[in-house]
């Protein structure tokens, strides 16, 4: 039977279920359990999921038929692969059920160890995973629970292939029994820390990135409608036009900047999602709505959710259809929440009356707050706590019972699914992505205050100052010359120098910049270009104003030409300075450090310009070749020196003879030692070429980490 094409684009809208989610106690004692995705078919048709399951292959076939091809394992005739996983409740193909064609995604996990090294003078690696085995399925929410440091986000980061530097990994992670790298659109990752830019409300950043990830086909309006009501389906609809709010101002709180980080990444429905503390920040009652509306769009979509949790609540734990429990890096235990309770009980930590099954056990295996006992071994006395003792015995149990056995085998069904590779969802144009992220990042520059403003406001003051100290310098003295380089360094100097001013703001971009960026959302070109368009119309500003306030009261060379060509090199220098401030927030990320290292580089290379010790003057080795040569100090200050003097003439030193005049070029070349075999304009010339440099340094950065990271990370993650 044919594919039947979605009528609907795989995130359109869909009808609320006439009743919440299944509850666990009831699924996984269903007999024989069929029906997609660890759900009965009654289950299924009563939750509203099997209408919408039948927009595609399913569609038209009675659920009797298709538990019937369930229970064969494959119904002939039909693409629908089917295979019974022996002990599993579920049966589901790897082939496409929702109709979209894109496969669904079984997740499986073998003996994975990452180990981090242990630093400088051959300290041993750390272990932080040890041997971890497991599964995942399309239709069910898998819960990682285990106590804080247990592992859980290093779990998620090793199946998502995002580990990051310095971490190595060991072991075999499939998707449908094959090693995969996911095309976009194909997984999604929720992180810890909700990175969202900090400017806009929660409407427009969902908006925006609904029209950096969903195709150019599908219309405007359908996309804000689309964006609206992911919105209300998290339950942000009265926060619907509050500020995101950061660093300066309050915005939405915490549990609310957790939903809005949920929402983006759920946009385009991706097949894979990965949560890491999706309820953290929230109440027990959104906790509950959030999760289960989680669990009621994989079971609609064939989603496969991973999510590590921290105590999720009676209710929120009843919506996960799987468990894997880890203390210190091991596995404790692997499979469904009432297995779980059976096995705490058997290995002699049966859960008390009135406590709930997810306290138990993560009372049982914190052992973060027990108390030290020193334990005689065989060789060395050992100090353990009792949870040691508990986490020993029930990650030795596991290993040796039931509950491993019967992951394994649902592992090995797994590995033999052999669905269709994952497709490379439609996603927004080259074009569209450079327009939306340019409008982003010109909303976000003009609302906040630090990135521009403060700086034009320090600028002009600066300016005035200026301007009144060195009021109308004039012709008709020698020392005006002097006077005239030092208002040229100065503002050169001053004006890149507090060009770092903007680097916090700059560093939260380039967060939010990375997160996207591994979520697949776009590229770094259309980051790199798009920052550039939106950042030049306020340098220029920043550049225009307080340049002409200080050229004019200065009084320095008459005429519009030079005036134009003086806004110029100020305002390239400022992007040119932005651009290797890029750089340094591609190595180092913390702001405060990038600060320093930055003031450091500009500092190193003011004194190298040519203007406090003249370019003959320089000591050759280290600071003229390469220093000098290499501080745009240097380009941008001669540059401006033969727009000041080129055509001008002094008086002469008067204590050699007032009646000699020196000409602009004589100044240029023996007193200043300008390089005079060139024009201005080559002076500009180099110092754009410079900042492209530096922009494609940034380029070349992050494309090389990102490489690296996708070679140590294996096949998964979806980086384009
Ligand atoms: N890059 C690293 N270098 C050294 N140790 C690390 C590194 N990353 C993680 N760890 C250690 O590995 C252990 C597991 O960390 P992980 O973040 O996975 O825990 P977690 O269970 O997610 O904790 P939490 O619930 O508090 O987020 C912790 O002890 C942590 O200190």
């Amino acid at each position: 039977m044919a594919a039947t094409p979605s009528p609907l684009p795989r995130w359109a809208p869909t009808p609320s279920p006439s009743r919440p989610l299944w509850r666990w106690g009831a699924r996984h004692h269903q007999p024989g359990g069929g029906g997609g995705a660890g759900t009965s078919w009654w289950s299924r048709i009563a939750s509203g999921v099997f209408a919408w399951g039948g927009r595609g292959r399913h569609r038209g076939a009675a659920p009797s038929d298709e538990a019937a091809a369930a229970v064969a394992g494959r119904r002939s005739g039909c693409e629908l692969q089917v295979v019974v996983p022996s002990s599993a409740p579920a049966a589901v193909a790897a082939e496409d059920a929702a109709g979209d064609g894109d496969p669904r995604a079984f997740l499986t996990w073998e003996d994975v160890r990452v180990t981090v090294a242990g630093g400088p003078r051959g300290a041993p690696d750390v272990r932080i995973l040890d041997g971890i085995t497991g599964h995942a399925r399309p239709g069910e929410v898998l819960a990682i629970m285990g106590p804080s440091g247990g592992g859980k986000t290093t779990l998620l980061d090793t199946l998502a292939g995002r580990l990051g530097p310095g971490m190595n990994k060991t072991g075999l992670i499939l998707i449908n029994g094959r090693q995969e790298k996911l095309a976009y659109g194909t997984s999604a990752y929720v992180t810890q820390d909700n990175v969202l830019m900090s400017t806009l409300s929660v409407r427009e950043a969902v908006y925006y990135s609904a029209q950096l990830q969903l195709p150019d086909t599908t219309p405007a309006a359908e996309k804000r409608a689309h964006a609206e009501r992911v919105i209300r389906e998290m339950g942000l609809a009265d926060a619907m036009d509050t500020r995101i709010g950061g660093r300066v101002t309050k915005g939405i709180s915490g549990g609310q900047r957790k939903r809005l980080s949920i929402c983006i990444e759920m946009l385009t429905r991706p097949r894979l999602l990965f949560l890491d503390e999706p309820t953290s920040g929230l109440d027990s009652a959104a906790s509950y709505h959030v999760m289960s509306h989680i669990a009621r769009v994989a079971a609609r979509d064939g989603m496969t959710v991973v999510a590590a949790v921290h105590q999720p609540s009676g209710d929120v734990l009843e919506l996960f259809h799987g468990l894997c429990l880890l203390a210190a890096g091991r596995t404790v235990f692997f499979g469904t929440i009432s297995d779980a309770t059976e096995f705490f009980s058997l290995n002699g930590f049966p859960c008390p009356r009135l406590r709930s099954p997810s306290d138990h056990f993560l009372r049982t295996i914190n052992k973060d707050f027990d108390e030290e006992t020193v334990v005689e071994s065989s060789d060395k006395a050992k100090r353990k706590t009792a949870a040691d003792e508990a986490i020993e015995i029930l990650a030795t149990a596991y290993r040796s019972s039931i509950y491993l056995d019967k992951t394994t085998d649902q592992i090995v069904e797994m590995k033999s699914m052999d669905g269709a590779s994952f497709r490379r969802r439609e996603h927004a144009s080259f074009g569209t992505k450079l327009l939306v992220l340019t409008r982003r990042s010109f909303l976000n520059m003009h609302r906040d205050v630090g990135y521009y403003w403060m700086r034009l406001a320090i600028y002009m003051g600066i300016g005035v100052c200026l301007g009144t100290i060195f009021y109308q310098l004039g012709y008709s003295t020698y020392s005006s010359i002097q006077s005239r380089c030092e208002v040229i360094m100065y503002t050169i100097a001053l004006l890149t120098f507090m060009s770092i001013g903007g680097f916090p703001s700059f560093v939260e971009d380039v967060k939010v910049f990375r997160k996207e960026r591994l979520s697949g959302h776009y590229g770094v070109s259309e980051f790199v270009i798009s920052n550039t368009i939106s950042a030049t119309p306020y340098l220029s500003v920043v550049s225009l104003l307080p340049g002409a306030m200080l050229y004019y009261l200065t009084g320095l060379s008459k005429g519009a030409d030079h005036f134009v060509y003086f806004v110029m090199v100020l305002c390239v220098c400022c992007l040119l300075v932005e651009s290797m401030m890029m750089v340094i927030a591609a190595v180092v990320p913390d702001f405060l450090m990038g600060i320093i290292v930055g003031a450091g580089v500009q500092g190193v290379m003011m004194l190298n310009g040519g203007f406090f010790r003249l370019p003959n003057e320089l000591p050759k080795p280290v600071w003229k070749y390469p220093c000098y040569y290499l501080s745009f100090h240097k380009y941008a200050v001669q540059g401006l020196y033969k727009n000041e003097f080129v055509g001008l003439s002094f008086p002469s030193d008067q204590l050699v003879d007032s009646n000699v005049t020196v000409s602009g070029l004589q100044v240029l070349e023996y007193k200043l030692q300008v390089e005079m075999g060139y024009s201005k304009w080559v002076n500009l010339a180099i110092l754009c070429g410079m900042m492209l440099v530096y922009r494609m340094i940034f380029f070349a950065i992050v494309k090389i980490s990102e490489e690296v990271r996708q070679k140590r990370g294996g096949k998964r993650g979806c980086v384009r």
